[in-house]
């Protein structure tokens, strides 16, 4: 098992005793479950959004890796809770809290309860641009073909 050693702060004094510290799941979980850092139930009503702090703040500090916040599958599909963002992407640099946009997509009241586990946090590498500028690119086989010019089928 390989796992990057990441520098972590815990903002809220609440983490470790009545929010569990993030941990994967299982040896094979690809996420760090993210949990609401409430003190209190926070009702999402129907096509609300809620910016939730997790209590936590990482700082990734190698450019070649990035995370992203990703929606629960069983959240969003059973209850509509999805992320307002879609998906989150934290930087290299960030060290500020880790925040999950809450989008309440469905069409019923979501009570939000502290310490539950909202979203997930997903280390993935990342290969950094740099450009050079050319007038005409060498010929692809699909050149600007797009937006479904490949059809349905
Ligand atoms: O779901 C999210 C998305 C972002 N962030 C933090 C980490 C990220 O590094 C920073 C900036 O995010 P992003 O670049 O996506 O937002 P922006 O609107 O471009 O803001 P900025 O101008 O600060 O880059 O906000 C979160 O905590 N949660
Ligand atoms: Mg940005």
């Amino acid at each position: 098992m390989t796992r990057k050693k990441l520098q972590i702060r815990v903002l809220d004094e609440r983490i470790g005793k009545s929010i569990a510290f993030p941990a994967y799941a299982t040896d094979g979980s690809a996420g760090l479950d993210l949990r609401a850092c409430l003190s209190q139930p926070l009702v999402l009503e129907p096509g609300d959004t809620q910016l939730i702090g997790t209590g936590l703040a990482i700082h990734i500090a190698d450019p070649a890796l990035a995370a992203l916040i990703l929606p629960r599958s069983g959240l969003g599909h059973k209850h509509g809770i999805v992320l307002g963002n879609l998906v989150g992407l934290i930087d290299s640099d960030y060290q500020g809290e880790l925040m999950v946009s809450c989008w309440n997509r469905g069409q019923t009241r979501f009570t939000v309860e502290p310490g539950e586990r909202l979203a997930q946090l997903v280390l993935v590498p990342v290969v950094q641009a740099e450009f050079e500028v050319v007038d005409e690119f060498d010929s692809s086989h699909r050149g600007t073909g797009g937006f479904g010019s490949t059809g349905r089928n």
